[in-house]
């Protein structure tokens, strides 16, 4: 489903390459944590992943289809319809409620709001914050928030979920929590085993040992 092949990148010309013509199967249904030294490069393989930036050499495979040197408006597109990100800190707008942060990639992708909501809201219950909904983020704790914004990367229904260091800024029963939603989520289900069953490709970047030692496959850099 999401293959990288003789993947490498650099930020500037003659700059330091990353990944050294990486190539690798992400297996779908399964979380893969990317992990390695800092600096090696592991939130940039899911900028590179995630089509925000294009590889110097090599390819990125959706479907089989060389995705990463396709023209802007087909990345944005595959994007916003294909792509999921979870960001450490679940910067989540203060002004407005959980439901409204979780629906709005959905909006973007051109759902309309009522679908948009009930998805949201079946997501929210699923990962267990269904509670929440309609409270703003100053009043969930950060484990709360950081399974919201599973929920907000999964309301568009992706088909890869890219998460850089999910789990950098919790104790071990909210990390636990996190990667419990994420297997969930590759598993197309929810943490209480309900929802399509449809299998997701789940890349998360991360240093944390519980995560490494409890992710489906380990990816170092
Ligand atoms: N926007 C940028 N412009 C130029 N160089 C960058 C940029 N972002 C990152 N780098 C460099 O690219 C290399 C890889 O950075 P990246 O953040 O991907 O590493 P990482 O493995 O995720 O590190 P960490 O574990 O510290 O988060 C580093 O040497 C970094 O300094």
């Amino acid at each position: 489903m999401l293959a990288v092949a003789d993947l490498s990148f650099a930020y500037s010309r003659g700059g330091e390459e990353l990944f050294g013509g990486l190539s690798h199967e992400f297996v779908p249904g399964a979380v893969t944590a990317v992990t390695g030294p800092s600096g090696r490069g592991k939130s940039t393989l899911l900028y590179v992943l995630g089509l925000m930036l294009t590889p110097t050499r090599g390819q990125v495979l959706l479907s089989g289809q060389e995705v990463s040197s396709a023209a802007d408006a087909v990345r944005s597109r595959v994007r916003a319809h294909r792509i999921g990100f979870v960001f450490q800190d679940a910067a989540l707008d203060p002004t407005r409620t959980v439901l409204d942060s979780v629906v709005e990639p959905a909006l973007y992708a051109g759902w309309r709001l009522g679908r948009a909501r009930e998805r949201g809201r079946v997501l929210l219950e699923q990962m267990g914050v269904g509670a929440r909904a309609d409270h703003r983020p100053g009043e969930v704790s950060g484990g709360q928030a950081q399974r919201v914004a599973v929920c907000r990367a999964l309301v568009t229904d992706p088909v890869v979920v890219l998460a850089d260091e999910p789990t950098g800024n919790l104790d071990r029963d909210n990390a636990q929590g996190v990667l419990r939603a994420l297997s969930a989520a590759a598993g197309g289900h929810g943490t209480h085993g309900e929802g399509d069953g449809m299998p997701r490709t789940v890349v998360v970047a991360t240093h944390d040992p519980f995560v490494l030692e409890h992710a489906d496959e380990v990816l170092a850099l």
